[in-house]
């Protein structure tokens, strides 16, 4: 017994301590480490992170009240210290973490202490089947070239999920064909409703695809990373998770010649996923591609893999992506840590971004926001509030160390959201899908075919959310009227009338 704790004990070498450590080099771990090494110039920042590059936002405008525009580049953590000379980045996964001894320990055996400690290691794929070689998720770098390699050799995938990855892999594939199997009525349900989702499927038919559109206010690059670096990271398992326009440098093509050919099975989910042999022991009847959405045709060739839906459809294809949404990332810290649990899996954080542990924050998308929320704000684990979150925490964790209190920052006073989806910008605001609404709301709608589209909810006369489709050009009115919670019964439909510039009428 002694032995065997002797040599646990040796396997660690104290190599130093900070006042504040931040684990994780995604956005919000390095917001977080970046607003430390501005506030604390005279401090030692550790920045500890698996992956061997770092995310960095860069020029960063608050275009208005609560929408920020930023780009996002991977850069090699050299580009980070120095910019920041006291941070430091240590490249090394966390695999233990002893909270009530201050103290972190990393896969290359050193163990660090600290007296401030921010939790910043994202989020990992919730996989339908984790484990079948043949499902595949979506990510960081690694599993984005893994997906790209597989669909290069492919004629047909199917696409599970109805979120943010299977809108917009839906949409980008080509030369391939695409079954999209999802458990709703209408595509696109985290983002949209069902008149949303008749707006948009017109692009998914169409045979070519436009050129992209200039993302106002999302851009990603992957600029100032070396080659080796980019290779590393391609071999990294724990990598930061991807952002806007992620697929921009990668050829999502598969083996044919057409460009866009996708069926949509609505109302189900995945039953059963058979390999080939499991498939022929079956003796059932695989379906070919549906002609104009009818499934009429048996199909007689042999496919790598088979999907079995609850509807009952058996569809063959050369693998399976699964794009169902995300899990925190909180299994390293876990261990003897008795940390608060939030129902999706998060480490749950005050308002202060605080966790259940004394001197532990957590940031981005690890963590679960649960203090009482501003009445149109909720958490989304987005690039967005990732960095909002991380610099926030920080400032929150220089407070706390000079024994101040802060305020809650404005940012979560509304949710804002601007994103692109097959080729049209799309902004949306606070309770964009009434969410926690009920059936106490009214939505208002204007909408012109392949141009735009533009719905606000509302309660008791205020407006509590919207979701802006195309160039609108009304997201700050909106902003405005959504935070000022002004009584807009008086306006009625005019509110949405095109040929009144309601810029005006509440400026
Ligand atoms: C394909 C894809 C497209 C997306 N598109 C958009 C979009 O258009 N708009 C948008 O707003 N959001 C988008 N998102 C979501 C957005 O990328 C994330 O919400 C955001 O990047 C989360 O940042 P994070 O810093 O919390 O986590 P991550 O970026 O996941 O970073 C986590 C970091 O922690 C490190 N780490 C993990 N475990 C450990 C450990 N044990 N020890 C040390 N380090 C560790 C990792 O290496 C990584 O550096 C997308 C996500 C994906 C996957
Ligand atoms: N443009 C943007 O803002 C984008 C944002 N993202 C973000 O990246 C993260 C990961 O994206 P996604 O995986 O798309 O997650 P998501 O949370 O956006 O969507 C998950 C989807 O999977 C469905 N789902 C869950 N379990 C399922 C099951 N067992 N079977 C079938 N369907 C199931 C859900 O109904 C939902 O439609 C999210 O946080 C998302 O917000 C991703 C891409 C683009």
């Amino acid at each position: 017994m002694a032995a065997a704790s002797g040599v646990a004990r040796s396997r660690f070498v104290v190599v130093a301590g900070s006042r504040f450590v931040v684990v994780g080099g995604g956005i919000a771990g390095v917001t977080c480490a970046e607003k430390l090494a501005m506030d604390f110039p005279s401090e030692d920042i550790f920045l500890v992170t698996a992956s061997p590059v770092i995310k960095a936002v860069t020029n960063f405008k608050q275009v208005s009240k609560t929408l920020e525009e930023f780009d996002v580049e991977e850069q090699p953590s050299s580009l980070l210290e120095q910019r920041y000379p006291n941070i430091k980045v240590i490249h090394s996964a966390v695999k233990q973490l002893k909270s009530d001894e201050h103290k972190i320990f990393t896969e290359d055996g050193r163990e660090y202490t600290y007296e401030k400690l921010c939790l910043c290691a994202g989020a990992k794929p919730k996989l339908i089947f984790e484990g079948n070689p043949y499902v595949l998720g979506i990510r960081d770098t690694d599993s984005a070239q893994a997906f790209q390699k597989n669909l290069a050799r492919a004629e047909r995938i199917v696409v599970v999920g109805n979120g943010g990855i299977a809108l917009e892999l839906v949409y980008e594939i080509e030369g391939c064909e695409v079954i999209w199997a999802i458990k709703d009525k209408a595509i696109g349900n985290t983002f949209f409703d069902a008149g949303a989702a008749e707006f948009l499927i017109p692009k998914l038919t169409a045979e070519k695809q436009e050129t992209p559109i200039e993302c106002k206010r999302t851009k990603y690059t992957m600029e100032g990373s070396e080659k080796k670096e980019r290779a590393a990271a391609a071999s990294d398992k724990l990598g930061s998770a991807l952002g806007p326009d992620w697929h921009e440098g990668l050829q999502l093509r598969g083996t044919k010649e057409f460009s866009h050919k996708i069926h949509i099975e609505i109302l189900c989910e995945v039953k059963k996923i058979h390999s080939q042999q499991e498939f022929i022991q079956l003796q059932q009847t695989s379906l070919a591609f549906p002609k104009k959405g009818k499934n009429v045709e048996p199909e007689e060739v042999l496919w790598p893999v088979y999907v079995e839906l609850t509807n009952g459809k058996i569809y063959g294809c050369n693998f399976i992506v699964s794009a169902t949404g995300v899990v925190p990332n909180v299994k390293p810290f876990l261990d003897s840590n008795n940390f608060a649990i939030g129902e999706d899996g998060g480490l749950k954080v005050d308002k202060h971004m605080h966790t259940s542990l004394p001197d532990i924050y957590a940031a981005g998308d690890i963590c679960t926001a649960a203090w009482e929320p501003s009445p149109v704000w909720h958490q989304m684990r987005l690039w967005t509030q990732a960095r909002q979150m991380g610099w926030y925490a920080a400032k929150c964790m220089a407070a706390d160390a000079s024994g101040e209190s802060i305020d809650q920052d404005f940012c979560f006073e509304l949710f804002a959201h601007v994103t692109k989806f097959f080729n049209y910008k799309v902004v949306v605001l606070g309770k964009f899908n009434a969410q926690g609404l009920g059936l106490d709301h009214e939505l208002m709608l204007r909408c012109t075919k392949g141009q735009e589209y533009v719905k606000v909810v509302m309660q008791n006369g205020r407006m509590m959310g919207a979701v802006l489709i195309g160039e609108t050009d009304l997201e700050e009115t909106f902003e405005n009227l959504i935070l000022n919670q002004m009584d807009l019964s008086a306006y009625g439909e005019d509110l949405l009338n095109p040929d009144i510039d309601i810029e005006d009428y509440f400026d």
